[in-house]
């Protein structure tokens, strides 16, 4: 059907509940954001997040006493402190949330460019607002009958992808009608991907008043042990580094892969960043670095608090001199370009 319409079959009777349809959603998702960076939001926060057994895969007996006792006691007003110094106050949002905007309107304008009214675009979050399964009623409501749900995460993670797909799922175990849905894969290798980001790093070299000795893609780390159980995430961000170099045509000695974000006492994928940059600095002599976050689609609390200023100041602290952060992809056009291909292909078959 291409039309959307509302039911008024004649058999029908008068009470028969309005249905539209006719119409694809495309739904990107992201991971979520507090809104606001007061005690009682970062806890709201961070207890849904920190409760999902996907990022921390303890036994709920030992670990919500654990959470809900010392952890959302103390750590809203260190992570809230973090998110007040990056906040997007004319806006009232967090980066993260702003971004998210500009990105979903920016592939919005692509859809209509390439399929007129017919897809529907919109963005949801996987913890906090807007919540995965407001956004899939409001589509099922705007007459979506069939679904596409992208994650914003190059990387598959436990953490990543699956928890997002999780949540959508969930969102539909609850409804009477469900519409078809798709769900898009991490695009870790996608060329278009790779592209996007060498021409950022082309960029920001060619700004840099000295040129960086060395480019460090820092992604967020997981749990050591997730790899071991056979999460693929590690492999996937040491391909992304792999393809990276390659497009740029750099030795390997440009280029170095590395872990951020660690959380709680185990051991997490390593090098840890904030180690790695201070070593260049002390024992490899390196004066002029660079970071990217490759796992992020779009700067957030991780990128621009911590990367850009705790990673920073270790390197400093270390001896080094210039300090460049590469911005995430964000909604630069040719990240948009890349991502609006790899929807298009996961539409073939429902809107060509
Ligand atoms: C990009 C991929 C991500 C993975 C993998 C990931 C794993 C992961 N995260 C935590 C704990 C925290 N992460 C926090 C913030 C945060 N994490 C990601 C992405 C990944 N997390 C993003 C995009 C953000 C930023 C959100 C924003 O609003 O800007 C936080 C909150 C901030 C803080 O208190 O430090 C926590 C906590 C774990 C335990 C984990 C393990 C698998
Ligand atoms: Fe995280
Ligand atoms: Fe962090």
């Amino acid at each position: 059907m291409n039309m959307m319409t509302d039911t008024s079959l004649p058999h029908a009777p008068a009470d028969h509940p309005k249905v539209r349809m006719g119409k694809v959603g495309l739904l990107l998702a992201n991971l979520g954001t507090p809104d606001n960076y007061d005690y009682w939001s970062m806890r709201r926060y961070l207890g849904e997040f920190l409760s999902d057994r996907r990022v921390i895969d303890y036994s709920p007996w030992l670990w919500q006493p654990l959470l809900q006792g010392i952890i959302l006691t103390k750590r809203p007003f260190s992570s809230g402190a973090a998110y007040k110094s990056i906040w997007n106050e004319d806006k009232g949002e967090s980066p993260l949330a702003t971004i998210t905007k500009a990105q979903t309107a920016a592939m919005a304008e692509r859809m209509r460019e390439m399929f007129g009214d017919r897809v529907v675009v919109d963005y949801c979050m996987r913890y906090g607002n807007p919540s995965t399964k407001s956004k899939v009623e409001q589509m099922q409501a705007a007459g979506c009958t069939k679904i596409v749900f992208f994650p914003l995460y190059p990387q598959y993670a436990g953490a990543t992808t699956a928890t997002a797909n999780d949540q959508f799922f969930r969102a539909l175990m609850q409804m009477k009608w469900q519409p078809s849905v798709r769900t898009v894969p991490a695009y870790s290798d996608d060329p278009r991907y790779i592209d996007a980001l060498a021409q950022s790093v082309e960029r920001a070299y060619a700004a840099a008043e000295t040129e960086p000795d060395i480019l460090v893609c820092s992604y967020h780390g997981v749990p050591k042990r997730y790899l071991m159980e056979g999460d693929p995430y590690h492999c996937q961000c040491q391909k992304t580094t792999r393809l990276l170099r390659e497009r740029l045509g750099w030795a390997p000695e440009k280029i170095v892969t590395t872990f951020q974000s660690k959380f709680g006492p185990e051991e997490w994928l390593k090098p840890y960043t904030v180690e790695e940059v201070a070593r260049l600095a002390e024992e490899e002599g390196k004066k002029n670095i660079a970071v990217i976050a490759p796992a992020f689609s779009a700067d957030c609390i991780e990128t621009l608090e911590e990367i850009n200023e705790e990673i920073k100041e270790s390197f400093e602290e270390a001896g080094g001199e210039h300090f460049t952060y590469i911005p995430c992809l964000n909604d630069d056009p040719v990240h948009m370009d890349a991502l609006a291909a790899i929807v298009r292909e996961n539409l073939a078959g429902w809107v060509d």
